[in-house]
């Protein structure tokens, strides 16, 4: 019989965590997710020394879990921030995103945040938010201190990838507390409205909102922001660029032409804006079924890095069409918190940016 989250507290409050409480206890276990046989979560510790102290507990931990009936994998993950950046049980907000902007001398920083990327793409559809949730954990089991935005106003899928759905708190009106997931500060338009409702509204409004998002939000201190852009090359984008001094962008596309021509007008788009493109990804190049072996290029393959020789812009990798990776996705805990191939891409590419500079 498969396990339940149930199963694996009850487990976990048998095991002592930092000053013997259990570690079912205090909010140390985030992200729970079993899917069949596999139990993924994050211990998340509120400094880098607890997080040290913690390796004992995570053994204990994975031990005790994998000796659960029915569990066939297990995947800890131990994360740590600093006791600043842990947001506070979230409260009724005051504060409500979606008003006009406020005037601004230039491209401006966003306080306590070192870097900030903008992961865009042409079409709709191509992974953008894939890429940037993965990549976000990613960064994050690097040691880096994490933030993602989802600036996604007309379609936010954050909330469903990093398995947030509380609305964050306000507690004194002014700033937005945002949450955390998977060892990342995350906030989302969508966990500012009724998921039900369409947000209609023009220009200006986007502009608004995605002021308040960068400099209403409390981030915390941040190696790096990752800020996942709508499709296309509109308002947002615009508003991005122009008013926030951005490290650079990551475009996203999968190989088929159709993409690429719009990928392009990205790229158009960011050089146009002199934001620096700091990469572009291929995303769902290939595919190998599962029972066969056989691998297909279902969008083709190899465009995408093609175009960033043309170009002159470095190719950061390509990730296949995955099966888990939709599913997590879905689930609410991104693939690259676990491990095995679809995790090992995501932290390459994560490496690379951190190499260079860029997180
Ligand atoms: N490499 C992949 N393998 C399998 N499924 C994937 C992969 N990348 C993305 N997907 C799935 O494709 C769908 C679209 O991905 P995603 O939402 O990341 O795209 P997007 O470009 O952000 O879309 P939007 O234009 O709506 O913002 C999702 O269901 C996601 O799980």
């Amino acid at each position: 019989m498969a396990p339940t989250k149930d199963d694996v507290m009850a487990t976990l409050a048998r095991i002592p965590g930092p000053g013997g409480r259990p570690l079912a206890e205090g909010g140390l276990v985030q992200g729970l997710a079993v899917a069949g046989g596999v139990v993924r979560f994050v211990l998340e510790a509120r400094s880098p020394e607890e997080a040290r102290g913690l390796e004992p507990a995570r053994a204990a931990a994975e031990a005790a879990v994998r000796a659960i009936p029915g569990v066939t994998g297990v995947s800890i993950v131990v994360t740590a921030h600093g006791p600043a950046e842990r947001a506070p049980a979230p409260q009724a907000p005051s504060l409500t995103i979606g008003r006009h902007p406020t005037p601004q001398a230039g491209p401006q920083r966003v306080t306590g945040v070192d870097r900030i990327l903008a992961v865009g793409s042409g079409k709709g559809g191509v992974g953008k938010s894939t890429v940037s949730a993965n990549l976000a954990v990613a960064l994050a089991r690097e040691g880096r201190r994490v933030g993602l935005l989802d600036a996604d106003i007309y379609g936010p899928s954050q909330p469903r990838m990093m398995g947030v759905s509380q609305r964050p708190g306000s507690p004194d009106g002014k700033t937005i507390e945002p949450l955390r997931a998977h060892g990342v500060t995350m906030m989302s338009i969508g966990l500012m409205v009724d998921p039900d409702k369409a947000i209609v509204w023009r220009g200006p409004m986007l502009m608004g909102a995605l002021q308040q998002l960068l400099g209403q939000v409390n981030w915390g201190r941040l190696d790096v922001l990752i800020v996942d852009l709508p499709p296309g090359t509109g308002d947002v984008q615009l508003t991005l660029c122009q008013r926030t001094q951005l490290t650079g962008a990551i475009v996203v596309s999968t190989p088929q032409d159709v993409a690429l021509i719009d990928a392009r007008k990205a790229i158009d788009m960011f050089r146009t804006l002199k934001t620096p493109i700091l990469g572009l990804i291929e995303n769902m190049s290939t595919f190998v079924c599962p029972n066969c072996g056989h691998e297909s290029h279902v969008f083709g393959h190899g465009g995408v890095e093609a175009e960033a020789r043309k170009d002159g812009i470095p190719f950061l990798g390509s990730l296949p069409i995955d099966l888990p990776t939709r599913i997590s996705g879905d689930e609410g805990v991104p693939v690259a918190t676990g491990e095995g191939p679809m995790a090992e891409a995501w932290r390459g590419i994560a490496r690379r940016l951190i190499a260079g500079g860029m997180a």
